[in-house]
Parts: C-alpha cells; structure tokens; sequence
C-alpha cells in the first residue's frame, strides 16, 4: 500500500504538516536501510555509464544499465497502478509506461495540478555523488582482495560484477529518495493553504528567494540533520558474532549518509517546495487568485 493511500485511509487531514513530516521521518529509515544493502556492494561504475555493457548495448538498448533496471521495473511497476498515487513519480517517462491493470484508486485532490519533477536531479547526484561516497569501503576491500590475490586482467577495482544486486537496490535507494523529495509537494500545500496572502504576491511577480524563505525551517532542519545521524548510527553499527556492537565498525559511511540529506535531499525538497508554488495559481480565476491573496494566517 503506498504511503499515501494509508495517508489517506486512515482518515484524518492529508495536509497535517506533523502528520507529513511524521511520513518524511519515517523515509529517513527506508532510505538509511536500502543505502546500508547498497554499500553491501562495489561502486560498480560500468552499470551507470551509457554503453559501457556490451550485452546490453547489443539489444538496441541505449541507456546505461540502471537506466534499463528503471525502465524494467518502472514498467511492471506501472502495471500494478504505482504511478497513480500522487506521492510516486518515475525516472521513465510516464508517456513510456504502460497503463496499470488494476483500476485506479479514487484519491482525493490535495495537490494542485503541476509538473514539477525532480527525478533526473535525483538520478545525478545519485550516481556521480552518493554511490561513489557510500561504496568506498566494499570498493577498497575488493582491491585490495584483486591485489593480494593478483586478480589482473580485470582492471577495475571498482567492479565486483554485482550489475544485478546493485542496481535493484538503486532503484529502491532512487525510489524512497523521489518520494521523499516530491513529499515537498504536500508540505508547500500545507504551507500554502495556511496563509496564503503571504505566497501569492512572490507567485504573482516570481520570487524564489522569498518563496523560499517563507517555505525554510532551520529549526526543522537541523533536528533532522541531529536525528539522521543518531540513527544511521544505530542501523550502521556492525556486531561481533556473539552479538555484541563493536562500537567502532558501522556498515556504512554515517558522515555521507548525513551529507546526502544536508547537501543533496533537503535542499532539493526545498526546490520542489518553491516549483509547487510558483505553478501554484495556474487555471485559477481573478476572482479566485483575489480571495487567496486576502486570505491571512488565522
Ligand atoms: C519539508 C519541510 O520544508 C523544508 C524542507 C525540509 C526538509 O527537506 O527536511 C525541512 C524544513 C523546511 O526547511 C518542512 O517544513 O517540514
């Protein structure tokens, strides 16, 4: 069940910005975890570059492997109605996927009708920036494993071969970060209705420094910033066989998990938030633009 039809089943205001952030912490877990699987593996760099796959490149394939995983999984995903739930956006392009089976599930409009989507940001930082950081240490294992065991030929200590297992937790890892940076969408409409005399003249004469100032919270930020550490440290940290932590071993770089969210989630979710509001008033009336720009904070 998406996030979002449980949002919605269990009653109660989908626009509650406690009960959207409450959906944004509990992303925190799903995206430290599937980074954890991740780092389980080598950078693999081959599965991102496009071509770099003979086998697939002999398909007529033109994109990168990650970008078939995509594609593969996105279509069947497709089929099974993912794509109709408000929170779910993919990396293929909606026009390329086929219609879902199932029919759809009558959600209630929160949003306001946009295009906005961040999913090839998401996809670059991904690969240039957060594979390479959370990989280094299966990386630096595996060469150092092809040194000492003169594994030559095979020049790349980068590439354990792993095409498949990496690139299936890609795609849940670029899943839980899509969902978690368009949830934007719902907090800018939280944020929007609450006091809309404040947004509508920086959406009327564009102003994405204002907007953006109006949508920022540093207090709510820097607790995230407090709490993701604390907890990547708690999923992270590895144990001796008798089941003891070993405090000082964790599955995973906790600093790039934390720099992921400070230079990389946070700032795009902010992104989303001020492109949500500058298509805010599209299709809307004078009259109705009028009764939003007299409406102030209760
Ligand atoms: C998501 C929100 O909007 C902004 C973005 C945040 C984030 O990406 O974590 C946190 C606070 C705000 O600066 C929010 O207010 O909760």
């Amino acid at each position: 069940m998406s996030t979002t039809l449980f949002n919605f089943t269990l009653g109660g205001d989908p626009l509650s910005l406690d009960r959207i952030r409450g959906i944004l912490t509990r992303l925190e877990d799903t995206i430290i975890f599937a980074l954890i699987e991740r780092a389980q593996f080598a950078h693999n760099p081959k599965a991102y570059q496009r071509g770099a796959l003979a086998e697939l490149k002999a398909t007529g394939f033109e994109g990168s492997w990650l970008d078939w995983f995509l594609q593969e999984t996105e279509t069947f995903q497709a089929k099974a109605r993912r794509y109709t739930s408000p929170d779910e956006y993919p990396f293929t392009p909606l026009a390329e996927l086929p219609a879902p089976v199932l029919k759809s599930t009558p959600y209630p409009r929160v949003l306001h009708p946009n295009g906005v989507n961040a999913n090839p940001s998401i996809l670059s930082f991904y690969t240039r920036a957060i594979i390479p950081r959370i990989t280094k240490q299966a990386t630096l294992a595996l060469a150092a494993h092809k040194r000492a065991n003169g594994i030559v030929g095979e020049d790349e200590y980068e590439d354990d071969g792993n095409y498949g297992s990496s690139a299936a937790i890609d795609v849940e890892v670029l899943q839980a970060i899509s969902k978690r940076v368009h949830y934007g969408k719902f907090v800018s409409e939280s944020k929007f209705v609450e006091n809309p005399a404040a947004f509508v003249p920086h959406i009327l004469n564009p102003n994405r420094q204002a907007l953006e100032a109006l949508i920022t919270k540093p207090a709510v930020e820097r607790a995230l910033l407090q709490r993701l550490r604390k907890k990547a440290v708690v999923y992270a940290q590895d144990f001796a066989p008798d089941g003891e932590p070993k405090g000082d071993a964790f599955k995973i770089d906790v600093d790039g998990v934390v720099e992921l969210y400070e230079y990389y989630i946070i700032p795009l979710t902010r992104e989303v938030e001020v492109d949500y509001l500058l298509e805010r008033l599209k299709g809307l009336s004078q009259e109705e633009i009028d009764e939003l720009a007299s409406r102030k904070k209760q």
